[in-house]
């Protein structure tokens, strides 16, 4: 394979106070510029993966690592950091600043990560230039996230994850608001960016039929052992 962007590594998790849940990750490798759709049924610890490989939280055992650096290595303000600089998010709920304007929200990865804003170049270009690129109005970096429509904000928040370029994109169920048609549209704009700028794509859905756009389809359960007893 390809230099991997993400690995991870005899990964185990459990939940603090539950012990009915543990998710084990013997092995999984993302290389630069591929594209990694994660399905698996609801419950099964989808989003508790993305949010170890964010570093949001930290294996009880094994290794996490992105761009070759262990993640757990890193103390919590250094791990926010590194996770600004190499990886941007998109949630479920797009978790946009409602109060702040489209730019605000676009810019803001780069307020922590001073390799990435150095990358962006001229940052507000740069998200006008995205804006634009993602089918948003002109003007619309400094109307307020919360007047634009669903469709519109998921825009806005492909925007902050694609600014300054980071290796790796983590998508958690980012269509899940969409009908069909917004959706491939949707997926249209982020494959667009991620190819132009060889960016890793990790993203979960519940939708085994978005498969076929994808270089690699995952299913959690072939790649996890997960318990779920009730606790
Ligand atoms: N913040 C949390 N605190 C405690 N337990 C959690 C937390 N987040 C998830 N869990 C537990 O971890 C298990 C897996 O949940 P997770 O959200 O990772 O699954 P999922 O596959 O993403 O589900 P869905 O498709 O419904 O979003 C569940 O038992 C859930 O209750």
């Amino acid at each position: 394979m390809s230099e991997a962007v993400l690995t991870l590594s005899n990964v185990g998790y459990r939940w603090p106070g539950r012990a009915g849940f543990a998710l084990t990750v013997p092995d999984l490798a993302v290389a630069l510029g591929e594209s990694v759709l994660l399905l698996g049924e609801s419950g099964s610890g989808k989003s508790t993966l993305l949010s170890l490989i964010c570093g949001a939280i930290l294996p009880d055992s094994g290794v996490v690592s992105i761009a070759g650096t262990e993640i757990s290595s890193l103390s919590g303000g250094a791990r926010d950091r590194y996770r600004a600089e190499q990886i941007g998010v998109i949630f479920q709920q797009f978790n946009l600043l409602p109060f702040g304007t489209v730019s605000d929200n676009i810019l803001l990865p780069l307020r922590f990560a001073p390799a990435r804003r150095k990358r962006a170049g001229v940052a507000l270009a740069e998200a006008t230039q995205l804006c634009a690129t993602l089918g948003l109005p002109e003007g619309v970096g400094s109307e307020k996230a919360s007047a634009l429509s669903v469709g519109q904000q998921q825009r806005v928040a492909v925007a902050r994850a694609l600014i300054g370029h980071p290796p790796l994109i983590i998508a958690d169920e980012p269509t899940s608001a969409l009908d069909a048609n917004s959706q491939a549209a949707f997926l249209d704009l982020l494959f667009a960016q991620t190819q132009t700028h060889q960016t890793s794509l990790l993203m979960v859905s519940h939708d085994p039929r978005l498969g076929e756009r994808f270089d690699r389809v995952i299913n959690i359960e072939d790649i996890a052992k997960i318990a779920r007893s009730a606790s």
